[in-house]
């Protein structure tokens, strides 16, 4: 197994191990150290290093392995190593930053799912190369975020399309949206922070240049001085104090590096002091580049104030509400006719026949006694005819109350000399011989009435 060795300037920082190719060694092993500069290798006794990823301004960032995890998973190990030549006041400074990194990845990494999370912070003292004295040095182990930064993606590929820096610009949005309302400035915006991994999710690195927005003034709200040149806006490049909307400037930097394919210093006109980038990205609509502009402006109150606000300008409004249609009530069919509930049976359409003959026959014996038969008989006939037929049809007469109108009328006929005359025998004839026909004919008749009106109503 290799391990690497974190002293800066180790002459042989390469080391190997035999025993430790095998796993279950790893996680017994007792200390182990450097072969050239004696330097403890097996960091808090627990984080093995084997890569070194890169050097930054304040560090360098180590890919290690957590040999207390049943897995071993892989995390990154960061070490503070300024470097030139720090009197003890800026020393002071540096040292503060990265253990600010610390806590701002304590307090956020495990809040936000693109932020990475914080395992560890030491601070170990150990005997410098030649053994004369102690030196202390400052570590922080965080979450391994597997992929490529956004520098390496662009060295790979070129320009980006303007679809994939809208996404970036969102997403990004999005954690500085969470990492602002957390008073935090990030204050290092730039493509070599924004790290995507195999599943496609942007993370947002290196908080070693954050610091927390004072919150009651204080020099706490005053550039430290750290920032990536060419991304800082004017006001950090000063040294004055810095808001959200810095980091919105910077976000707006990356972005437009990533659509031209060209590094910041070629696109700011500093003749001009503004930002001369649209003729290298043609393929960006004119909605993208002025969102763009406006979060390049140099004086910070004209740049959005929140990444908030940016995000509200780049999602379009939603499309306006069709009016609601009201949906129409189908019409029914026309073979869905309204049918009544309760149909007649055959036996209450035959006494309903045979009440009507009944009733006609009467009527027609009063009319012709009282008017003789005449065209005004014949219509009082016809229309009180209807009117019992719709009288059965709707049910207002039915059952006994056939026998019951049926037995009045007739009586009434039949003790009025008026109605009946004096032929009480051929009224009786007649009634029988009436009321037989009638039953018959009038089934016909009611029936054919009843399938009519059962069209209609
Ligand atoms: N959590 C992480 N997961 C995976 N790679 C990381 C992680 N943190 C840092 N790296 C990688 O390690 C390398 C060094 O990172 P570091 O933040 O120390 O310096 P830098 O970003 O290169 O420099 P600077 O300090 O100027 O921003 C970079 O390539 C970076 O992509």
């Amino acid at each position: 197994m290799e391990i690497i060795c974190t002293r800066p300037g180790c002459p042989k920082p390469r080391n190997f191990f035999g025993d430790l190719d095998d796993e279950a060694k790893i996680r017994t092993v007792r200390q182990k150290f450097c072969v050239s500069c004696g330097m403890p290798l097996l960091l808090a006794d627990r984080y093995i290093p084997s890569k070194l990823l890169g050097q930054g301004g304040f560090g360098a960032a180590f890919l290690a392995c957590d040999r207390y995890k049943p897995k071993m998973p892989l995390c990154v190990v960061k070490q503070f190593q300024p470097s030139g030549d720090l009197d003890d006041r800026e020393l002071a400074v540096a040292q503060n930053l990265f253990q600010r990194e610390a806590v701002v990845l304590e307090e956020l990494g495990h809040k936000h799912p693109q932020i990475p999370d914080l395992y560890a912070f030491f601070t170990p003292i150990v005997r410098n190369a030649k053994d004369t004295e102690d030196e202390q040095y400052f570590y922080l182990a965080q979450e391994f975020i597997d992929g490529e930064d956004l520098e390496e993606e662009l060295a790979a590929k070129g320009k980006f399309s303007e679809a994939e820096v809208v996404e970036i610009l969102k997403e990004i949005l999005k954690v500085l949206q969470f990492v602002h309302d957390n008073n935090t400035i990030h204050r290092d915006i730039k493509p070599s922070n924004i790290m995507r991994d195999k599943r496609g999710i942007l993370y947002l690195l290196d908080f070693g240049a954050v610091k927390q927005v004072a919150i009651g003034g204080g020099n706490n709200k005053k550039s430290t001085g750290v920032y990536s040149m060419g991304f800082a806006p004017p006001e950090q490049m000063s040294g004055s104090q810095v808001y959200p909307s810095t980091d919105i400037y910077a976000l707006a930097v990356t972005c437009i590096t990533l659509l031209t394919g060209k590094p910041a210093e070629e696109l700011y006109d500093s003749f001009n002091h503004n930002w001369q980038w649209r003729g290298f990205a043609p393929q960006t609509s004119d909605r993208l580049m002025d969102i763009l502009d406006r979060m390049l402006l140099s004086a910070p109150a004209q740049r959005f104030q929140s990444a908030t606000d940016a995000l509200a300008a780049l999602t379009p409004p939603p499309p306006a509400k069709p009016a609601q249609v009201v949906p129409q009530k189908p019409s029914p069919p026309a073979t869905l006719i309204k049918l009544p509930k309760n149909p007649f049976s055959l036996i209450e359409a035959i006494s309903g026949a045979a009440f009507t003959g009944f009733e006609g026959a009467l009527l027609y014996i009063g009319l012709t006694n009282l008017l003789s038969v005449s065209g005004i008989s014949l219509g009082i006939l016809g229309m009180v005819m209807g009117g019992i037929v719709f009288a059965l049809y709707r049910r207002a007469i039915e059952k006994v109350d056939l026998i019951i109108f049926g037995g009045i009328t007739a009586g009434i006929v039949a003790f009025i000399p008026a109605l009946h005359g004096a032929l009480v025998i051929k009224f009786v004839l007649m009634i029988a011989a009436i009321s037989a026909a009638g039953a018959i004919a009038i089934t016909a008749f009611f029936r054919l009435v009843y399938q009519l009106l059962s069209r209609f109503l």
